[in-house]
């Protein structure tokens, strides 16, 4: 029996593929897996017995994942999975951006006792007035499952799209309009672009990618959109570049009080991936991630450990290992598996970074000294016994 708790409200399209093997607990204490959205584990005390995190949804700075790693835990995404619901806000962003819409509809609003309000709105509209999309630049830096998204809608708006990606994934180029101008300098695109849109992670290196200097680079009335994560601009040189009228407008989907009081900040409170059909997906996706895990010892969609995947255990059991990327770890598995006499069938071993995986399927099941010894062995994280 395996337990699992949510951190977050988690759609029941995920969580009912929980089968007879899986219950749900309210204390994370006794949990063997944590289901999550945009709740912070930062603070939290990992409990011992944790063996596997799922981040329904794509952005994972909210997770400790090297303190994970460093107890065996694996930490999941759901890569893709919220990216239309993104997409479909960052259109509505675009527009929002170009015409002024919010402040025609508050006029209305506001006068919607007016007997003649027809005749009104048509001497006020002027004010209201906006541009269109199409023939302007768009930039999009980071060309992951959203950046190729909004890529290939903005063509279809016939926008003039530019696209900057370093690390582009072969399947994310694959996927991308022919239309697409290449950006090998990011830049080019502070220097071009009428309307920036950022949809990379936040990491230490993309902290703060939208500062001051980027933002002396760019044309004057730039509009500018942050569906990704607060932190990746400054905040304050945004502020600053919106009081003076550098930046028509700031689209962002992380409200703080700071910008939701700034003229000209758009502030949405992080709807990107709050649709039903998002949702579902992403807790869809997870569940059958925990329950691999748990079940079979496969990994797919990890972001602390590789991903690792031998199917369904044909043999007597099957022995997972996370350990360090260390010389010499395979060696003393396989020696400890001879010395007790038992064949392995059929075995995996993955790394990334400083962490890695090892899955054997057995011809016997060791004894309880032989997984005590495995535990024992230096750079070893956490051993499971499956099947
Ligand atoms: N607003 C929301 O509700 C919402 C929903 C989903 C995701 N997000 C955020 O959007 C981010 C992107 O999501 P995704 O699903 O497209 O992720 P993804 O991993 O598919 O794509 C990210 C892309 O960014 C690229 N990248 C990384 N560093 C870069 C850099 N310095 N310059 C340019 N490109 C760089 C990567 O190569 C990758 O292609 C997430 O990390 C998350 O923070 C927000
Ligand atoms: O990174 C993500 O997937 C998004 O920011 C969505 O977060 P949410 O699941 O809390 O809506």
């Amino acid at each position: 029996m395996f337990k699992y708790t949510c951190l977050n409200a988690i759609s029941e399209k995920g969580t009912s593929l929980f089968g007879a093997d899986f219950e749900k607990t309210e204390d994370i204490r006794e949990a063997d897996a944590v289901m999550i959205r945009s709740a912070s584990m930062h603070e939290m005390e990992l409990p011992p017995m944790l063996e596997a995190v799922a981040r329904a949804g794509a952005g994972v700075n909210n997770i400790p994942l090297e303190k994970c790693a460093e107890q065996g835990i694996v930490v999941f995404n759901t890569p893709g999975a919220n990216a239309n619901g993104v997409k479909e806000l960052v259109l509505a962003g675009l527009l929002l951006a170009s015409r002024d819409i919010i402040g025609g509809v508050a006029w209305v609003q506001g006068e919607k006792d007016s007997e003649d309000l027809g005749k009104r709105a048509e001497k006020e509209k002027k004010h209201f007035a906006g541009c269109e999309l199409k023939g302007k630049k768009l930039g999009i830096i980071g060309l992951g499952a959203i950046g190729v998204l909004v890529a290939n809608a903005a063509v279809n708006l016939d926008m003039e799209v530019y696209g900057y990606d370093p690390y582009i994934s072969v399947d994310g180029a694959w996927k991308l309009s022919r239309d697409i101008h290449h950006i090998q300098d990011v830049n080019d695109i502070y220097r071009e672009c009428d309307y920036i849109t950022i949809h990379v992670p936040l990491l230490d290196s993309t902290k703060e990618m939208i500062n001051a200097d980027a933002l002396n680079q760019m044309k004057d009335g730039v509009v500018i959109l942050n569906f990704a994560r607060d932190l990746l601009v400054d905040e304050k040189a945004m502020i600053d570049a919106l009081n003076q009228g550098k930046v028509k407008r700031y689209v962002v989907d992380f409200p703080t009080p700071a910008i939701a009081k700034t003229p000209g900040a758009i502030v949405i409170p992080h709807l990107g991936a709050s649709t039903q059909e998002s949702e579902d997906n992403c807790a869809r996706m997870a569940a059958e991630e925990l329950i691999d895990y748990l079940e079979n010892g496969n990994i797919r969609h990890s972001v602390n450990y590789p991903d690792c995947e031998m199917g369904v255990c044909q043999e007597a059991c099957r022995i997972a290992i996370n350990h360090r990327n260390i010389k010499n770890m395979i060696g003393q598995f396989t020696t400890l598996f001879g010395e007790a006499d038992i064949n392995i069938a059929k075995m995996l071993n993955k790394s990334k970074g400083n962490y890695a995986y090892s899955l054997f399927d057995l011809e016997n099941h060791p004894s309880e000294a032989v997984l005590e010894s495995l535990k024992k062995i230096d750079g070893v994280l956490k051993v499971r016994i499956l099947k």
